[in-house]
């Protein structure tokens, strides 16, 4: 049996997103705050002559898989003849504005460059991971970030690592649609990176954060709204704003211990007869996936100091 390379691919949150222009290329201009979830997606990776994807969801097989995109790319960029076995476990909602596919690309990249022992540097590979979504970088660099540009340019960011309880809305928003809506604000003031944390823990602490596409998508989408409004009833205990993560359609709350977040989620079960989907993770600032990798690296140089 061919040894197989697991790794996670964390979801992530967007603690404020603020669109602050349109680009020439119909690109939006963003300064979001990127907070990365220990809950995700998991993958595996083995060797093999060709390449191909496995997957607890059928349907998800196909080459529109950004699994399958990361690893083509790869290929073409390096030049290399190797392939994989890919195994995808998914877990997180699609379209749930949690950057799922995104960070199944970004697992991809890093974890093929160990398989396949390109020596990339993650530089080039969030570079790589650019061509794939506008996501992809700032899960191939693995810090929490305050973003910039299309959500590209980091700068390292360290958001209190609280745990939120989310709540995932039975609908799919569309990324797109959501960017290209005439009634989407695109003209909030820019902030400057320096006083972006300063400016998060001010609004944090009056329960002012925003996000741009909440109000379109609340209104467009009722089971949005509701969802809000239940974490907003249940959230006693909550230390922050409910808020919509991303393009939608996934909300969720913070809370200072996860027995608060849990007891929020029991409230919401009983009161809806468990019908919304949810799950409590902690925020963190040092991706799993890039803990993981660097685990691996400490048992790898262990095994060759003992050899
Ligand atoms: C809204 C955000 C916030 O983090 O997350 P999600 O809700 O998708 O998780 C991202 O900007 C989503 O990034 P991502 O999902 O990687 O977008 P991409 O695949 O690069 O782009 C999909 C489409 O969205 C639009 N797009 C994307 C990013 C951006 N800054 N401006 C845009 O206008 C473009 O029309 C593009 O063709
Ligand atoms: N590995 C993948 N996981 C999830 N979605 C994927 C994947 N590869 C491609 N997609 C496509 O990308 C779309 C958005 O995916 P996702 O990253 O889950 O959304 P979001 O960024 O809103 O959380 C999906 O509707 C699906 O068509």
């Amino acid at each position: 049996m061919k040894s197989e390379l697991v790794l996670p691919a964390p979801a992530k949150l967007n603690l404020f997103l603020h669109i602050t222009g349109r680009r020439p290329d119909g690109y939006h201009a963003l300064q979001t705050l990127f907070q990365f979830l220990d809950y995700g997606d998991e993958l595996g990776f083995s060797l093999q002559d060709s390449l191909a994807l496995e997957c607890n969801l059928p349907e998800l097989v196909n080459d529109d898989n950004l699994v399958l995109k990361a690893a083509r790319l790869l290929q073409k960029e390096t030049g290399t003849k190797q392939g994989a076995r890919i195994r995808l476990n998914k877990r997180l909602p699609m379209g749930g504005g949690v950057g799922g596919g995104s960070s199944d690309a970004a697992t991809t990249l890093l974890g093929l460059n160990e398989l396949w022992n390109l020596q990339l540097s993650e530089m080039q590979l969030a570079e790589l991971g650019l061509k794939l979504g506008a996501d992809v970088p700032v899960f191939v660099r693995g810090f929490a970030a305050f973003a910039e540009g299309v959500g590209e340019v980091l700068t390292p960011a360290c958001p209190p690592e609280c745990w939120y309880l989310v709540l995932v809305p039975d609908c799919h928003v569309n990324t797109v649609k959501m960017y290209a809506h005439r009634e989407l604000t695109r003209d909030t003031p820019a902030i400057k990176v320096c006083a972006a944390l300063e400016t998060y823990e001010e609004q944090r602490r009056h329960n002012l954060l925003h996000n741009d596409f909440e109000p379109l998508v609340r209104r467009l989408y009722p089971e949005v709204e509701t969802c809000i409004q239940l974490l907003d009833n249940a959230g006693n205990s909550s230390i922050g704003q409910a808020m919509m993560s991303g393009s939608g359609a996934c909300v969720f709350a913070p809370f200072a211990s996860r027995e608060q977040a849990e007891a929020a989620q029991a409230t919401i079960s009983s009161d809806t007869g468990s019908e919304v989907v949810s799950f409590v993770a902690r925020g963190v600032n040092t991706s799993p996936l890039h803990r993981t990798l660097q685990n691996l690296q400490a048992v790898h140089q262990l095994e060759a100091c003992t050899t």
